[in-house]
């Protein structure tokens, strides 16, 4: 059993849930210095225009740190008391995890032994991906259970746990 973090709000829902939006709003209500760390890549260029809308509506008040793999190492060199690190989001490390063929079960448990340690306040994101029909090719059934795996780990240690549908936060845990 893992121990809980001091400050680590988890905000989970499906793709446009509103999950980013009400995760910013609670960094931002900390009054802390912002710091979001992006595990997404931008591999085409829709992909590049979202990242810079996002960036252009997240304003100057926050830094942001680009890392797709080695999230552990990032939240380390970062981590302060006067600060806030949003992370957006798990599912996307899981999947550049996959990719890179590292162990995404060691990785996991790695992370959600590290969040107690961290001083920052944390607000980590990810998508809820187990809701749908059984994945028809096994690569996307994999990524489903080391998805379901982390959360229930990352859910376990936090302070906080929201669900966002529709816009509409519901709290879970804390
Ligand atoms: N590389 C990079 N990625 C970013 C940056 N800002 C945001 N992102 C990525 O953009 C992703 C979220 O974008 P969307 O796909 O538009 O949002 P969504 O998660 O489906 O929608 P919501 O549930 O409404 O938040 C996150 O997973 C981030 O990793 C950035 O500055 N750099």
């Amino acid at each position: 059993m893992s121990a809980a973090a001091d400050h680590c709000v988890f905000v989970l829902g499906g793709a446009r849930s509103g999950k980013s939006r009400h995760a910013e709003s609670l960094a931002e209500a900390s009054g802390l210095e912002r710091h979001y760390v992006a595990t997404g890549r931008a591999f085409d260029d829709e992909m590049r225009e979202r990242i810079a809308l996002h960036r252009e509506s997240r304003g100057g008040l926050w830094a942001t740190h680009e890392e797709p793999v080695d999230l552990v190492g990032v939240l380390g060199r970062i981590d302060a008391p006067d600060r806030v690190v949003l992370v957006d989001c798990l599912t996307l490390w899981v999947t550049n995890l996959m990719l890179d063929e590292r162990d995404v079960a060691a990785e996991s448990a790695r992370l959600v032994s590290v969040l107690p340690t961290l001083r920052a306040r944390l607000v980590l994101v990810s998508n809820e991906v187990g809701l749908g029909i059984v994945p028809e090719n096994r690569m996307a059934r994999e990524f489903r259970d080391h998805a379901g795996r982390l959360h229930q780990m990352v859910a376990a240690v936090a302070t906080e746990v929201y669900f966002v549908a529709a816009g509409l936060p519901l709290k879970m845990k804390g």
